[in-house]
């Protein structure tokens, strides 16, 4: 008798196994009973945005990820325009941030990026105008980048080049950013880039911050929020992270109060127009004056520009530098490009341009757009639907699903960008009339799309023309022989994993 249930067993056994073997001969990822397609997922994780890329494109460009039972690891990966269009834009209102995002995103606390419906539309009635059209605060910024710019990134890089040492350019942009960020939303300075590149332990505790918040992505909720409760691993790195941004953020914020009530708020700010102090001093009555009677709401807010800017411009940047090093007759390009545009004679002082003056800087616009075609500083973009829904390919999405829009998959489309598209070329944005070419909106969304693009959109063409323009104009980049550069997957931006390691020459 035993042995007949032993058999029985055995063959129910080999009869499922058969049925999952035939049901995955040809396909390139196997479902498993109980884990899904996560071993699959696992074994490329080292390659995962070219793993998605390749599921989108066998897919018809959405595919369905199935992940272990009873966990929240199921969702969807989409590449194709129509879709792209669909849900930034024609159904956004079905696609948010959902309340799984905000659990893993918690930092982010009651923030523009991780919030929905009315929370979020008020917050962006609110940052939207203000961002896009105060002349005190864009007059802050411009002064801001300026001074960075001729006060830390030129004298940084003559260090540089009088040491003759290489030099990581990935670790000096990141510098960059993160002072100029700081500058622009807390009003302060903490100086990471200057000539002893110092080791800081709040860029150390931000950086900390999103290691762990990506690990909660990628393992079961119940693991991470075990590992939080009993203060373990990832979890406890988090915790000890949080305290020193909080500590470094509300202390700007009280100090801030405190010069503010010194000096009287009758006083001039025309000098110091950072993000708390126009929420600090605005006039009674208005939204901005409300929330910015709240620290737990300033805090928030800060914590969601320096994250959402810290990481952005330096990489586009570093995978530019990259690509013009290894395409010199791009190089060459951008050089005529600014020697047309240029005053002459002002070797080694800082070039500065209004937003006028910068559009004439087409083939330099075109080399950056192609290079965040290749290397998109967000390579996916989370959305959850809030009902169901059928996407315009097709596809059938179930309510509270989670979706990731492939900005890596969608530049490597053969379908978007022809035979070519895996070649870096800045002339496919050049039209024949010599302007940048008219392209669908739904085919390049590094900045997203409709009503939630980017707040820094703008903001960071200017960084990263005026910093291209800087470096380039003054000084030639050389990689490092047999230095390895290659993408990393291991932060929420596309930073490379070993860094870009440069030597830095005046140029001749
Ligand atoms: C190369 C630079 C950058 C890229 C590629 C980029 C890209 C993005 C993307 C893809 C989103 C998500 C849009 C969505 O949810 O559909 C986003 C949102 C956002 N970005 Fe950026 N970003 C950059 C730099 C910046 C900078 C410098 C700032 C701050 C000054 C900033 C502020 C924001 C904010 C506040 C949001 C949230 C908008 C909302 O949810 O309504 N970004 N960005």
């Amino acid at each position: 008798m035993a042995v007949d249930i032993l058999v029985t067993l055995v063959l129910i056994v080999l009869y499922l196994f058969l049925g999952i073997w035939y049901r995955n001969r040809n396909s390139k990822v196997k479902v498993w009973p109980v884990v899904g397609m996560l071993p699959t997922l696992v074994s490329n994780v080292d390659q995962i945005f070219d793993f998605l890329t390749d599921m989108v494109t066998l897919n018809g460009g959405t595919f369905k990820f199935q992940g272990p039972w009873f966990s929240s690891l199921n969702f969807v990966v989409t590449a194709h325009p129509i879709n792209i269009n669909h849900i930034l834009c024609r159904n956004h209102e079905n696609y948010g941030k959902g309340q799984e995002f905000r659990e893993i995103f918690e930092p982010f606390g009651e923030g523009l990026v991780t919030s929905d419906s009315h929370v979020w539309k008020r917050l962006r009635k609110v940052l939207q105008p203000f961002t896009k059209n105060n002349k005190k605060y864009a007059a802050y910024l411009d002064r801001i980048l300026r001074k960075m710019v001729e006060g830390s990134l030129i004298p940084v890089l003559q260090h540089v080049v009088r040491l003759g040492t290489e030099v990581d350019l990935e670790d000096l942009l990141h510098r960059f950013d993160y002072d100029y960020i700081c500058l622009l939303t807390l009003g302060c300075n903490p100086k990471t880039l200057s000539v002893e590149f110092p080791v800081s332990g709040t860029l150390k505790a931000f950086e900390g911050v999103e290691e762990a918040l990506l690990y909660r992505n990628f393992v079961p909720k119940m693991v991470w929020r075990l590992q939080k409760w009993i203060q373990i691993g990832e979890e406890k790195k988090l915790s000890k992270g949080l305290k020193t941004v909080d500590d470094f953020m509300y202390g700007c914020i009280s100090s801030r109060r405190k010069e503010l009530r010194r000096s009287g708020l009758e006083a001039e700010f025309d000098d110091q127009y950072d993000l708390l102090t126009a929420f600090m001093v605005e006039e009674e009555g208005s939204d901005m004056s409300e929330l910015g009677k709240s620290d737990k709401f300033l805090r928030d807010t800060a914590y969601n520009f320096i994250t959402a800017g810290m990481d952005s411009t330096n990489v586009n940047l570093t995978w530019f530098f990259w690509l013009i090093a290894t395409h010199p007759w791009v190089e060459n390009k951008i050089m005529e490009e600014m020697k047309a545009n240029c005053p002459e004679s002002i070797d080694g002082k800082m070039l500065y341009f209004g937003g006028e003056e910068l559009n004439k800087f087409v083939y330099l616009h075109a080399a950056l757009c192609e290079t965040m075609r290749l290397y998109p500083t967000v390579p996916l973009n989370n959305k959850t639907s809030v009902e169901a829904d059928v996407l315009p390919n097709g596809g059938h999405i179930g309510p509270n699903t989670r979706i990731f829009i492939s900005m890596y998959s969608m530049g490597r489309s053969e379908e978007i960008w022809g035979e070519d598209c895996l070649e870096f070329k800045p002339e496919r944005w050049i039209s024949k009339v010599g302007k940048i070419a008219y392209r669908p909106t739904s085919t390049f969304v590094p900045f997203g799309a409709g009503p939630r693009v980017c707040l820094g959109k703008d903001l960071c063409f200017k960084m990263m023309k005026i910093v291209a323009i800087n470096v380039l104009w003054n000084y030639q980049v050389e990689l490092v022989e047999n230095h390895n550069v290659v993408m990393s997957s291991k932060a929420i931006a596309l930073h490379t994993e070993h860094g870009l390691k440069v030597r830095i020459k005046k140029r001749q």
